[in-house]
C-alpha cells in the first residue's frame, strides 16, 4: 500500500504528527509520505517560504524512519491538485493500493474537489475525527459513503481504492492558523508544535511579521 499525507504544513503541527502516527499502526503500514502543497487548492497561499515549511517538515517526522517526504507538490507552479499527485502514484505503483489520509474537516468538503469522484475511485480515503468539526458529509458524500464505507483497515490492502476508512483515535486539538496567531499575538505554541521545530520556529523568527498571511 501506498500510504500519503497531503497537507499545506504551515506549519506541521502535533495534531498532523498525532494522526499520522495512529495511521502507520492500524493500517501497519511500512511508510507514510507527507506531501506538502505548494499552491493549495482551497485556501490562501502559504505564509512563509517552501523552505521552511520543508525543514520543519523535515524535523518534526526525524524521529520515525517510516515517515517520508515526497517533494513532488513542491516542484509543480499549478494549482496543487491531488488527483494529479495520485495519477502520477498509481502510474508508478500501478500493483499498490493507494490510501490518501485526511482530517475531518478535509472530508466534509471533499466533493468540492477537483474532480473528486476520480479521487475517491483511485484511492482509499483514511479519515481522523478533528475537534471542532463534526461529522456532516453532504448528500454527495452520503451517496459515496454507502458504497465505500469499509469497518477493518485490513480490507483496504485487498483492493486498489474506492474504500472510505474513519480511524479511531483521540481527537487532537491543533490548526497550523491557530498557531501562526498565536505567535503573532507572542502567545505560546508549545503545547501544539514539535520541540525541534518550536525552535525552528524561534530560531528563523517565522510567522511575527503582520504581512505574513493567517
Ligand atoms: N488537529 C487535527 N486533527 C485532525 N486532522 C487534522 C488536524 N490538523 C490538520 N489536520 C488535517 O491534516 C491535513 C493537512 O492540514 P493542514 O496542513 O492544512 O493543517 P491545518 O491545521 O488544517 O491548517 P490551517 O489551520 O491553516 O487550515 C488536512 O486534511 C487536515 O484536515
Ligand atoms: O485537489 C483538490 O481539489 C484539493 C482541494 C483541497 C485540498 N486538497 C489537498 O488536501 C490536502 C489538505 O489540504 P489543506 O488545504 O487542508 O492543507 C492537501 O494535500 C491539499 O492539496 C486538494
Amino acid at each position: 500500500m501506498i500510504a500519503v499525507f497531503g497537507g499545506t504544513f504551515d506549519p506541521v503541527h502535533l495534531g498532523h504528527i498525532n494522526m499520522a502516527t495512529q495511521c502507520m499502526a492500524a493500517l501497519k503500514l511500512s511508510e507514510l509520505r507527507f506531501i506538502p502543497n505548494a499552491v493549495p487548492v482551497h485556501k490562501q497561499g502559504p505564509a512563509i517560504t517552501t523552505e521552511d515549511r520543508l525543514a520543519m517538515l523535515q524535523l518534526a517526522t526525524a524521529h520515525d524512519s517510516r515517515f517520508t517526504i515526497d517533494q513532488r507538490e513542491l516542484e509543480r507552479d499549478t494549482p496543487s491538485y491531488s488527483l494529479l499527485t495520485l495519477e502520477e502514484l498509481k502510474a508508478e505503483h500501478p500493483d499498490q493500493a493507494l490510501v490518501f489520509l485526511m482530517g475531518m474537516d478535509s472530508f466534509n468538503s471533499l466533493d468540492k474537489w477537483y474532480r473528486w469522484q476520480d479521487i475517491v475511485s483511485l484511492c482509499h480515503i483514511v479519515v481522523y475525527q478533528r475537534p471542532g468539526d463534526a461529522f456532516a458529509p453532504s448528500a454527495a458524500l452520503q451517496t459515496y459513503l454507502k458504497q465505500a464505507h469499509c469497518t477493518e483497515p485490513e480490507h483496504l490492502s485487498t483492493q486498489p481504492g474506492g474504500l472510505c476508512y474513519f480511524l479511531p483515535g483521540q481527537p487532537f486539538e491543533a490548526a497550523s492558523s491557530t498557531i501562526r496567531n498565536a505567535i503573532k499575538q507572542r502567545q505560546a505554541v508549545e503545547p501544539w508544535l514539535n520541540n525541534t521545530v518550536l525552535e525552528y520556529i524561534q530560531a528563523h523568527q517565522l510567522y511575527l511579521s503582520s504581512s505574513d498571511n493567517t
